[in-house]
């Protein structure tokens, strides 16, 4: 489970991964500057490895990894101007490791502000720099370590922008996928419980979709499946999330929607599919199965009971919503 959250979530992964890397890199020193009497300096190494700690554990809880990301990048930069000041040539040496993992932390011109920051900051410090050669040295290797991760950081961005489009989107209809609804899902029931905000699903299912496939080929059902797309997001609102989950079959993610007003949205979507699809004159129509998210429910549970309402949405004869919900429309 943690192994599988890790690989999916890119942003979490690298949180964990530098939280790690700071106790293990920094803890040891703690522990030497305080066996040393140096008390000011292991205090601080302390109070890094404590928040960054408390950071990381808090983004595992929450799936908010931004905010932590820009935590740990000002933390790491606070902590070697502050280890320059006080210890000199230490702190200079941490500068060095901090200018790339701001980078690696948060976006490019965030990152640029930050480093440029810090390394102002360590470039006052006269223990740790103490002639103007030196300042000037130090200058100068800081804007070069800054401008290769600032070109790294620029590639990888593109990169991953294009990858994640590829990854997580279906082609044809540019709805997200199986895989990132997989990932939304965990985030959305985090937030709306946290937030203490409904949270509405809606599976649904073109009708007798290989007929149109049959009857006019698959370039028209292709078609409906575009036509479908364009009606679903002019009926929904900008934080509402639309994957297709294969086929003809799609799901709508609603935050702040449960209930009559989930299965009200549910049945706008049905009558403005039926009144805007269309193949060659036939109408098209979708059965529909709503299911608002109950607390402790796990994503899996609820995406099937959602799917077990879309069924007997079918099985009651199609263009129609089935609620999955006690007491709210047909169930
Ligand atoms: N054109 C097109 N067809 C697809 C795509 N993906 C799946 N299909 C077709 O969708 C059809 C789904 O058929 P069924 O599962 O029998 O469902 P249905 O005909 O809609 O029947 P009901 O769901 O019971 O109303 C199959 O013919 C698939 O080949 C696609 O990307 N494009």
């Amino acid at each position: 489970m943690w192994k599988h959250r890790l690989r999916v979530d890119f942003h979490l992964g690298i949180v964990v991964m530098f939280g790690a890397i700071t106790v293990l890199g920094i803890a040891p020193f703690g522990i030497y500057r305080h066996l040393t009497g140096e008390w000011l300096i292991a205090l601080i190494d302390l109070v890094i490895v404590a928040s960054i700690v408390g950071a990381v554990l808090y983004a595992w809880r929450t799936g908010r990894t931004a905010g932590v990301a820009s935590f740990l990048a000002a933390t790491y930069s606070l902590g070697c101007v502050a280890v320059a000041h006080l210890a000199g040539l230490p702190g200079l040496l941490w500068v060095y490791p901090v200018l790339v993992a701001n980078f690696l932390l948060v976006r490019r011109w965030p990152a640029l502000l930050i480093s440029a920051a810090a390394a102002a900051a360590v470039m006052a410090s006269d223990a740790a720099l103490a002639t103007p050669v030196e300042k000037i040295l130090f200058m100068v290797t800081a804007i070069v370590v800054s401008l290769f991760s600032f070109v790294f950081a620029s590639r990888a961005e593109l990169q991953r922008s294009q990858l994640e489009a590829i990854a997580l989107r279906d082609p044809l209809t540019g709805a997200g996928n199986r895989r990132g609804l997989e990932l939304e899902l965990h985030a959305a029931i985090v937030t709306s419980q946290r937030q203490a905000t409904p949270l509405g699903m809606l599976i649904f299912d073109i009708d007798h979709f290989k007929a149109i496939n049959d009857d006019f080929g698959h370039e028209a059902g292709d078609d409906v499946l575009v036509q479908l797309a364009t009606v679903v997001r002019g009926s929904t609102r900008a934080n509402d999330r639309f994957f297709r989950l294969g086929g003809e079959e799609f799901t709508l993610l609603l935050p702040g929607a449960s209930g009559a007003a989930l299965w009200a949205i549910a049945e706008k979507l049905r009558s403005a599919v039926e009144t805007d699809v269309q193949c060659r004159g036939r109408t098209v129509t979708i059965s529909i199965g709503a299911a608002s998210h109950q607390g402790g429910e796990s994503a899996a549970e609820w995406l099937a009971r959602a799917d077990a309402a879309m069924y007997r949405a079918k099985r009651g004869g199609r263009n129609r919503t089935m609620t999955a919900d006690d007491g709210d429309g047909p169930s």
